[in-house]
């Protein structure tokens, strides 16, 4: 499978260079070429697969032929090997045809376990191949930096890099960033919100030279690889309710627009996904754009749910390839726009196409703590904040005939403050993090300047 940038100007990529690039060099994001299908008949044939021999049926053809067959099953088994459920991420009913898609049960309490298990896992195989090292950056409002160092923490063949927003994670989410006891793991506090770690990340992709002296490589949803795992988990719930047979829709919560970006692609594979709603918090932009036409910036807002405090929200740029009839003319000057006046309008066209397959609302700060304690009350079940906005909104959107599956992304003991005083209860962290709040920290706290960071990545990066 081939890989072409959404701004049209760099090299189309093998699945192995895409895999270690991170985001284009014309400053856009890799999509396959074409959308690999399923029929219906290929979907019937996969109900009552394991996760990871799912995910191996799903995943190939995007890998096709780049790594062996043999290899690519090992890696997968291995990586859904980490994750504390048999199911993987398994279903949970809570409501007449409404039900949350578990994605929390991997080893740092988050859904981007799933996808970076197996990034990191894909990454080691290549660079060993290739007998080659690489410094990999990423930037996280909270989530995105544990999975990522768990993944990589101790893998001879990188060094890892996470920015983070100093003061603006959660404890649980910091101490899983500045905890890890590997030597190859360094975590930057930087002064700003996630936006400015994120505009720093790809200032570092888009200044070349930087990039190829430490060979730069990025864990973040630009990354291809991380939205086509995530694809899987649409394949598994929807199958579980009767796909292909019977329609499904699904309630994202929302910052990047990585997750429910990978419900689109699971949907252009053929699996019949009837809605995909996109749930904010009070950083409402993407509902915002989804309603009036325009994408426009506005000041971030800390909520209790962070890893959602988002104004760019880069994928977003992948579903206006898509919807723009892959005219990447049109990307690069809504992208453009965007840095030079922080806002663009879609075309009429461009607007229809992704209300037809999207619906977008947000949550308020009383809405999730409210969802958060009907649903322990109700049910005695404990959502954290961000798939409590999920379960909000999707209450919105309910359908008859139609099961609305809620993406529940983290672990509600991730954020045991908000969480306690929405429902009155702690939530326990898992065995195998009962000591993160004792482990020693290390960490160092940076100004969000580019020449800084970059000096700091290039002293320590073994990658040069
Ligand atoms: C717990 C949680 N929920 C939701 C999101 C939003 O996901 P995405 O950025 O893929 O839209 C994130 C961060 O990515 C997260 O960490
Ligand atoms: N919410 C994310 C932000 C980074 O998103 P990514 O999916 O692009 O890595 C986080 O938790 O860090």
């Amino acid at each position: 499978m081939e890989y072409v940038s959404t701004r049209g100007e760099a090299p189309s990529l093998s699945f192995r260079n895409a895999l270690l690039t991170g985001l284009a060099r014309d400053g856009g994001l890799y999509v396959p070429r074409d959308w690999p299908q399923f029929s219906a008949d290929d979907i019937r044939s996969m109900a009552n697969l394991p996760y990871a021999d799912l995910a191996v049926r799903v995943l190939w053809p995007f890998v096709d032929g780049e790594i062996e067959r043999s290899a690519f099953e090992e890696i997968v088994h291995e990586a859904y090997g980490t994750f504390a459920h048999e199911a993987v991420c398994p279903l949970t009913q809570t409501g007449h045809n409404r039900f949350v898609l578990e994605l929390f049960h991997g080893p740092t309490l988050a859904f981007k376990d799933v996808a970076m298990q197996l990034l990191a896992r894909l990454m080691d195989h290549v660079l060993t191949e290739r007998d080659e090292r690489a410094t990999i950056v990423g930037a996280t409002s909270g989530d995105t930096g544990g999975a990522a160092i768990d993944g990589f923490g101790g893998r001879d063949r990188t060094d890892i890099f996470i920015l983070f927003p100093h003061g603006r994670v959660s404890p649980v989410q910091q101490r899983q960033m500045t905890t890890s006891p590997h030597a190859n793991v360094h975590a930057l506090a930087l002064e700003g919100n996630f936006d400015d770690c994120q505009n720093l990340v790809k200032a570092m992709f888009n200044h070349h030279a930087f990039r190829d002296s430490t060979r730069l490589s990025g864990v973040n949803s630009i990354n291809w690889a991380r939205i086509m795992a995530q694809i899987v988990y649409y394949f598994s719930s929807a199958i579980s309710l009767g796909a292909p047979d019977r329609p499904v829709s699904f309630t994202v919560p929302t910052g990047n627009f990585g997750d429910v970006f990978a419900g689109y692609c699971a949907k252009r594979m053929g699996l019949p996904i009837d809605r995909l709603v996109v749930a904010t918090n009070a950083n409402d932009i993407l509902a915002r754009t989804v309603e009036s036409g325009t994408y426009a910036m506005e000041g971030v807002v800390a909520t209790t749910s962070p890893s959602m405090d988002i104004q760019i929200s880069s994928n977003f740029e992948r579903l206006l390839f898509e919807a723009g009839g892959r005219d990447a003319g049109k990307v690069r000057r809504s992208m453009n726009q965007l840095v030079q006046s922080g806002s663009f309008t879609l075309e009429e066209e461009v607007l229809s196409a992704i209300r037809g397959e999207f619906d977008a609302d947000r949550a308020s700060e009383d809405e999730i703590a409210g969802e958060i304690a009907q649903s322990w009350s109700q049910n005695g079940y404990l959502l954290d904040p961000h798939s409590a906005a999920a379960h909000a909104v999707a209450r919105r959107y309910a359908e008859s005939g139609v099961p609305m599956v809620v993406l529940a992304t983290a672990h509600p003991a991730k954020f045991p403050d908000a969480v306690r005083a929405a429902s009155g209860v702690t939530p326990d962290l898992p065995n195998h993090l009962s000591d993160l709040m004792e482990r020693t920290e290390r960490y160092e706290v940076l100004s969000p300047r580019l020449e800084m960071v970059e000096d700091h990545i290039r002293e320590r990066s073994r990658a040069g």
